[in-house]
């Protein structure tokens, strides 16, 4: 690596590893480590093992993940685009294998963008139950979105909220959470030289503040008997050990457990030998903390636990009664329940404008339920019985669950609609499209989420054709109907499902021989 290491940060290694700080810091001489992640909400890690186009070597904690070499560009791969995998540095993979997530629970992901944890507990959760992703930030919240998007995910509700406001919304509600919290980032310095330019010798100090607010969020969010997993990628024990001593010292009701993992994983320091410590030289991968705390079943004082919060519970939050740090409280500037803007179709500003506008007159960042609002989008026409007329033409099976509409836009959640009321909500649930004039246009997340057989009309491209490519850089292509597959009774003309190797990546639209591509605009490949 270029950049040079802080002095501070080396005398301060140097303490804490003593004889081993040599073959550390040797590490800065070498290559980090690459990963992918398979998606096993599209493909079966053994199924992906045997087709994939570069040499692959199992990371030893995570079954689902494997070492690339450096000059697999695993980025640059139609596979990629139809979600097959999430690239992923190995030792990140770690935190959500400690979090013994299983379908039908729900999960909570407190500081979740880009979304390489919020996508494997996704992968984990097999579309049983619920994931709640959260950031706070406005921005990095856009890529977590379409991360969960790209990788399928139907049961997901992406937050922009502060911890202390979802805790307030969902009290002893979730199952599993993940703090993958902000840290000084001191275990990605040879990854991410900006790790480096950003330290100084304040970095831990601050960090362990934030640290202990999200952490007090996620005591309040946990369930009786539920279970935490606080993670970081840095060494400082004031933002590892310290930060998880002094959570367990502020709530008896929570004890560590062992982090256990794989050989070369080594446990925390004193008081928290519990813990694991991912050390560079030690394994193959970057530096990363991990402590596993468990909840009483029956310690949480406020508990009732487990029932959806009522409704009007979140507008109590909303209206500044929230716990916690208010960073990111509704402040006129947040938006409500917004399709994806790479949804939108160009020429489409009425939509995104309609959308807007039926924001004005709700509460700023609040879900709506559909069709409750003055604002809501002109015209009669029920969006979910559009969408339900769509679907008996084009599904093999319709989805059923919570139908929110926002404007013309329809989603179907994992949550009522009320249990979101006053929070920042970037995404209530699976974007299904946009109920115009009579229409129902699909979105390119309701496509990616679904399996070739659950589309009446599909094509599938070989991932190493030409073809493949054109359809991902958004061209049209010429296709003979012989090739689409066709359920029983369906046409040739319409929406097709188009897929790489068989697993989906989006919409087509065929008509006499022609595919009009609605691959969006922000996700072709460049
Ligand atoms: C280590 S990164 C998360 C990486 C992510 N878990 C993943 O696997 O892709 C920490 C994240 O915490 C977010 N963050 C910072 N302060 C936060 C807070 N008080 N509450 C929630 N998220 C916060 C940052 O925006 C950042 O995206």
């Amino acid at each position: 690596m270029a950049a040079q290491l802080p002095p501070l940060f080396t005398a301060r290694m140097q303490e804490l590893l003593g004889e081993s700080y040599e073959a550390f810091a040797a590490t800065y001489s070498q290559k980090p480590h690459s990963g992918i992640r398979v998606n096993t909400l599209k493909v079966p890690a053994e199924t992906l093992a045997a087709i994939s186009p570069f040499r692959l070597e199992p990371i030893p904690w995570c079954g689902t993940g494997f070492y690339t070499e450096e000059s697999a560009r695993p980025g640059k791969h139609p596979y990629y685009h139809a979600g097959l995998y999430y690239i992923q540095e190995p030792s990140a993979m770690a935190p959500v294998e400690l979090l013994d997530v299983q379908p039908g629970h729900r999960a909570l992901d407190l500081c979740a963008a880009p979304g390489g944890k919020s996508t494997q507990i996704a992968a984990k959760l097999a579309g049983e139950g619920l994931l709640v992703s959260n950031d706070l930030h406005p921005d990095r919240t856009k890529a977590l979105a379409k991360n969960i998007e790209l990788c399928g995910v139907r049961n997901a509700v992406v937050l922009n909220e502060s911890p202390g406001r979802i805790a307030a919304a969902f009290p002893a509600f979730f199952d599993r959470i993940l703090v993958d919290a902000p840290c000084s980032g001191e275990g990605m310095f040879r990854k991410d030289e900006d790790m480096v330019r950003q330290w100084n010798e304040e970095s831990p100090d601050r960090y362990a503040g934030m640290q202990r607010e999200i952490l007090e969020a996620a005591a309040g969010a946990l369930a009786p008997g539920g279970r935490l997993v606080y993670s970081t990628c840095t060494f400082s024990p004031e933002e590892n050990e310290g930060s998880i001593a002094g959570f367990l010292a502020r709530h008896p009701e929570f004890r560590a457990v062992p982090a256990l993992g794989a050989e070369g994983w080594m446990p925390g320091f004193p008081p928290l030998p519990e813990a694991a410590r991912l050390w560079p030289h030690l394994i193959k991968g970057e530096g990363h903390f991990l402590a596993v705390l468990v909840k009483d079943r029956d310690g949480a004082a406020s508990a009732a636990p487990s029932e959806l919060p009522a409704a009007g519970a979140g507008a109590a939050c909303g209206s500044g009664t929230g716990a916690g740090n208010d960073r990111g409280a509704d402040d006129g500037r947040s938006l409500a329940v917004r399709p994806p803007r790479e949804n939108r179709r160009s020429g489409g500003g009425g939509k995104g404008r309609g959308a807007e506008a039926g924001s004005r007159g709700a509460q700023p960042g609040s879900v709506r339920r559909a069709g409750s609002g003055a604002g809501e989008a002109a015209g009669a026409a029920d969006a979910a019985g559009l969408f339900a007329a769509f679907a008996a033409g084009q599904l093999t099976a319709v989805p059923s669950g919570e139908f929110i509409r926002f404007g013309d836009h329809l989603y179907l959640s994992p949550l009522p609609p009320e249990a979101l009321n006053g929070l920042k909500t970037v995404r209530p649930g699976w974007y299904l499209g946009e109920a115009r004039k009579g229409r129902f246009i699909p979105g390119h997340p309701l496509a990616t989420a679904l399996k070739a057989e659950e589309s009446r009309r599909s094509l599938s491209l070989d991932s190493g054709s030409p073809e493949a490519v054109s359809y991902l850089k958004g061209e049209t292509l010429t296709v003979p109907p012989e090739r689409l597959a066709l359920a029983a009774g369906a046409e040739p003309k319409g929406y097709v499902l188009v897929c790489i190797d068989g697993y989906s990546a989006g919409w087509g639209k065929w008509q006499d021989g022609v595919l009009k591509n609605e691959y969006p605009a922000g996700w072709r490949w460049t």
